[in-house]
């Protein structure tokens, strides 16, 4: 059965990744790393610049060997599974890259049509149908159909992309930094589509960001990367109170949320009294 023939089967959570080591040469990017993400829910990843996050993603995806560990998705060990199940657990996830990564040569809905040429036996006249649908759920005109991606702004780029990602109905939604380039009123709107699209196809999301509006807004829990494996997996209002120092400096150094709002109470000069 393909992945746009199948409902949801109920077979683990969506993400459990247990005991995982990276390593390139000496150098150790993960070790001992556990995680797991239930179904339904938004989780945020954040982590230093180095911290592994990106080698975390292609790990799960498969676009990486890791050196030891276990990580299953919706039930499956992606180590041991056969060209088939590969195939299986791919149909069920959508990707959006950072950069959209789209194929320069194709038009938007063509860029759109491609996994399901890829997974599925629909003919070209249904795949239009079913991508122009994807485009006015990721927000995006329907003039935009025949565009080339160097014509698009970068919002459209991540729209389109996220149309793409969505075109097998997958379970399983992964963004690398989805508002990243973006300016504060885009992202914002990014931002509240993603959160309307899982809650109302009701995906699991593994969301990579350093946008901590992003995370105050759409997600359930955060997961932190810090000396190489997940030093906390909380709702972001809890995580403001972790003494860990990564943590710490995030949610209240300079560039941090608390650090700006205290900064916005800082009376300077003429205090109130
Ligand atoms: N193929 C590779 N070969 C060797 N080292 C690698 C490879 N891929 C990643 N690394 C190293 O692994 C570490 C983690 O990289 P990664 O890209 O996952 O970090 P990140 O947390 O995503 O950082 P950023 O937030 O800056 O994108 C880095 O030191 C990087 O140089």
């Amino acid at each position: 059965m393909s992945a746009y023939e199948s409902t949801t089967r109920n077979d683990g959570p969506p993400i459990e990744i247990r005991g995982l080591v990276n390593q390139f040469g000496d150098r150790v990017i993960h070790q001992d790393l556990d995680l797991t993400v239930e179904r339904g829910k938004i989780l945020g990843v954040v982590g230093g610049s180095g911290s592994g996050k990106t080698v975390l993603l292609k790990s799960i995806l498969g676009l990486l060997r890791f050196k030891s560990g276990q990580i299953n998705i919706f039930g499956q060990d992606i180590a041991t599974a056969s060209k088939k199940q590969k195939l299986d657990v791919q149909s069920r996830s959508g990707v959006l890259f950072q950069s959209g990564a789209l194929f320069s040569s194709l038009t938007v809905l063509e860029n759109i049509m491609v996994p399901m040429a890829e997974f599925t036996k629909l003919n070209r006249r249904e795949s239009k149908r079913i991508g122009l649908l994807k485009m006015s759920l990721a927000g995006l005109p329907l003039n935009a159909a025949d565009l080339m991606p160097s014509e698009l702004s970068g919002g459209m780029i991540k729209r389109a992309a996220l149309a793409r990602s969505l075109a097998l109905d997958p379970e399983l939604l992964f963004l690398d930094e989805p508002t990243a380039g973006l300016d504060p009123i885009s992202a914002a709107a990014f931002d509240a589509l993603i959160k309307e699209l899982a809650s109302s196809l009701g995906l699991t999301v593994f969301m990579i960001t350093h946008d901590l509006d992003s995370l105050y807004t759409i997600t359930d829990e955060v997961a932190v990367l810090a000396d190489k494996h997940v030093v906390a997996k909380a709702p972001p209002l809890e995580l403001e109170k972790s003494d860990h120092p990564w943590i710490h400096e995030y949610f209240h150094g300079p560039r941090g949320r608390l650090g700006g709002k205290m900064r916005d109470h800082t009376p300077s000069g003429d205090q109130e009294s």
